[in-house]
């Protein structure tokens, strides 16, 4: 039974925490602090990812969604003037561990920009090209395996017939779309999303969000978005940010019926920028 002292906001907080911790998590971020030249953009971050989940990333323009996405994928390691503190373990391992290759760490955590970045060939070359970086496979195979990503990221009905034209001949919304092709083809295990529908018109968008939905059944996806309903569309958690802070994290419907801290509150309701 609950103490007397329970409101409505308490209960949520609670099964919050429990729903978070109960789910089988995929990616866990422990204590991250990543400051640019010194001045820091994320301080002490922990949260984990739940596996085969989508859980989005909102919060001001400037509060870290960015880098903390980026960081999930080592691509601030070229970057010298970032310094980091923390832990993120992908499936308990480490992911700075030096026996961890950054090309195969990014096999495995997959990312999809904000502006569709097809390569200047073919859109069958465009989703074979990660295929050929891992070596030799069989023509029939390599062809499986496009078709299948393509199928996947329901691009296929759309090129079929076409799959020898160049990937710069598809709209914005399928070049987007090929590129989640791509990544998919060699199998990721999460799928970074930093505002990959805020490019496209609203009828790609669909598209892109319903893609989202669908590939939760195979991986992991994170999403960045500034869009607040996008996030309550299709993510499953959503954690906000604010000055590079986690403050609030919990699964998606809670945090937007009954937030539990105002600062939250502010921004969803649009009274904080
Ligand atoms: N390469 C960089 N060098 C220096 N500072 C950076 C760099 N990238 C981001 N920053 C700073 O780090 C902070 C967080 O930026 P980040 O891009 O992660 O925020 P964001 O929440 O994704 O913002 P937006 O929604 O506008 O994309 C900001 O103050 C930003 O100016």
């Amino acid at each position: 039974m609950l103490a007397q002292s329970a409101t409505p906001a308490n209960i949520a907080e609670r099964e919050a925490v429990i729903d978070i911790a109960a789910a089988d998590s995929c990616l866990e971020i422990q204590a991250l602090s990543l400051a640019y030249a010194g001045t820091p953009a994320l301080k002490e971050l922990t949260l984990r990812v739940p596996r085969r989940r989508v859980t989005a990333f909102i919060g001001p323009s400037g509060c870290g969604k960015s880098t903390l996405l980026r960081a999930l994928n080592r691509l601030h390691d070229l970057n010298e003037t970032v310094s980091r503190r923390g832990e993120i373990r992908l499936e308990g391992q480490e992911i700075h561990a030096p026996e961890v290759a950054v090309a195969e760490l990014r096999r495995r955590v997959g990312m999809v920009f904000q502006t569709p970045n097809p390569f200047p060939m073919s859109i069958y070359e465009n989703v074979a090209f990660g295929l050929r970086l891992q070596g030799d496979m069989r023509k029939r195979q390599r062809d499986e395996v496009v078709e299948w990503a393509l199928r996947s990221a329901a691009l296929w009905d759309e090129v079929k017939a076409r799959l020898g034209d160049s990937a710069w001949s598809l709209s914005g919304g399928q070049q987007q779309r090929l590129v989640i092709a791509r990544t998919l083809a060699v199998k990721p295990e999460v799928l970074l999303l930093d505002e990959p529908a805020s490019a496209l018109d609203p009828i790609s968008t669909l598209k892109i969000e319903e893609l989202i939905r669908s590939l939760k059944s195979q991986l992991t996806l994170v999403l960045v978005t500034h869009n607040m309903q996008q996030a309550a569309r299709v993510s499953d958690y959503t954690a906000f940010l604010h000055d590079g802070e986690l403050v609030e994290y919990a699964p998606t419907d809670a945090l937007f019926t009954n937030p539990r801290l105002a600062r939250t509150e502010n921004y969803i309701t649009g009274r904080m920028a």
